[in-house]
């Protein structure tokens, strides 16, 4: 048995569709042009990388897209006083502020991020976000595990009643996917570095999501033959490749699907972000009204 590869660019092409169709509407039926803005804090080659894909992307759909970069020994106080601006700016409809923070902003992170105000909270960040995703209230939702549904909607790929094992307990990916599984009635195991006898669990998945920054790190015989399998981790290795956190030659003849890395999760990742920024503007030219 050979996987069936989930092709990130072609659903994502499926989503960017919908959502320059969504743009041109906005523009024609009320002059409104969406608007995200990207806060860059300090010098990380990996983020700067996603930040440009961003803009790229806002542009191809006639999305105004601005990127703000501040230098590593920016104060708390500064970007807050940044995001103070953005929440107050009528050009823009979503705000993100990239992550991982420098070292010395990190404990500052949660703070920052609830300055956002949710309504431009594409990130879904925001602990009014978080709470609505967790009572089935899904608004804005995280781009990377909401991309991750989208492929599996748009493989036609049954989610009710599968057994679906999450590797990852992050509140980007881990949690956040937990809770978008269980709310479209898969069962659902999260795991993490604690987890005793991990491929024990892996084996019995169904739909097996793997979110840890380990490259390489899954292998067949932590997969159940048929599964698929959804690769989100993003590892740059020694020699600049990039792969993820499943060893995709090992495991390609017993699964049954596979993303693969690059081309996979963070193409939707991208097309979520867009999407999201259109609902953000949606809602704030209904609630100007
Ligand atoms: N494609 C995309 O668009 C995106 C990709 N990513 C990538 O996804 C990966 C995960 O990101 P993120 O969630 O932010 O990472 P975090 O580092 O925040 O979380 C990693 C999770 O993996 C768990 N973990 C680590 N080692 C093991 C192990 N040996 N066994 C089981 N679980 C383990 C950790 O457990 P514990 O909680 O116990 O520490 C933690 O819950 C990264 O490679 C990142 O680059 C992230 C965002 C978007
Ligand atoms: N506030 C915040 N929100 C995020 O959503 C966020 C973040 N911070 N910090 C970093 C992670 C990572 N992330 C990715 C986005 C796009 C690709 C992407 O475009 N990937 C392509 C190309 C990758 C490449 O060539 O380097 C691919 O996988 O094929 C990957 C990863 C968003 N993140």
């Amino acid at each position: 048995m050979t996987a069936t590869l989930l092709e990130g660019k072609v659903f994502a092409a499926e989503i960017k569709k919908n959502v320059q169709e969504e743009v041109k509407k906005l523009k024609r039926s009320q002059g409104i042009t969406p608007g995200l803005a990207v806060i860059i804090v300090g010098e990380n080659a990996a983020s700067k990388v996603y930040v440009a894909n961003k803009h790229k992307a806002c542009e191809e759909l006639g999305i105004y897209s601005e990127v703000i970069r501040m230098p590593a020994s920016v104060t708390k106080q500064e970007l807050l006083a940044q995001i103070d601006i953005l929440n107050n700016s009528t050009a823009i409809h979503g705000i993100l502020l990239q992550l991982p923070l420098p070292d010395d902003l990190k404990h500052d992170e949660t703070e920052l991020l609830k300055a956002i105000h949710p309504d431009k909270d594409v990130d879904g960040f925001h602990p009014v976000n978080v709470g609505k995703l967790a009572i089935g209230e899904e608004h804005l939702v995280p781009c990377t595990p909401a991309g991750c549904i989208k492929i599996l909607e748009l493989a036609n790929i049954e989610i009710a009643g599968k057994h679906a094992v999450i590797i990852g307990r992050s509140n980007i990916v881990g949690k956040p996917m937990a809770n978008l599984l269980l709310s479209r009635h898969a069962t659902v195991t999260i795991c993490h570095s604690r987890t005793a006898n991990l491929s024990s669990i892996t084996s019995q998945a169904d739909i097996l999501i793997v979110a840890i920054g380990k490259a390489h790190f899954v292998t067949k015989d932590m997969v159940k033959p048929g599964a698929v399998v959804i690769d989100v981790g993003i590892n740059r290795l020694a020699d600049k490749k990039l792969v993820g956190d499943v060893n995709f030659d090992d495991i390609k003849e017993v699964a049954g699907a596979i993303t693969p890395v690059p081309g996979g999760v963070g193409l939707l990742t991208i097309a979520m972000l867009l999407s999201n920024t259109v609902t953000a503007a949606q809602l704030q030219c209904n609630k100007d009204r």
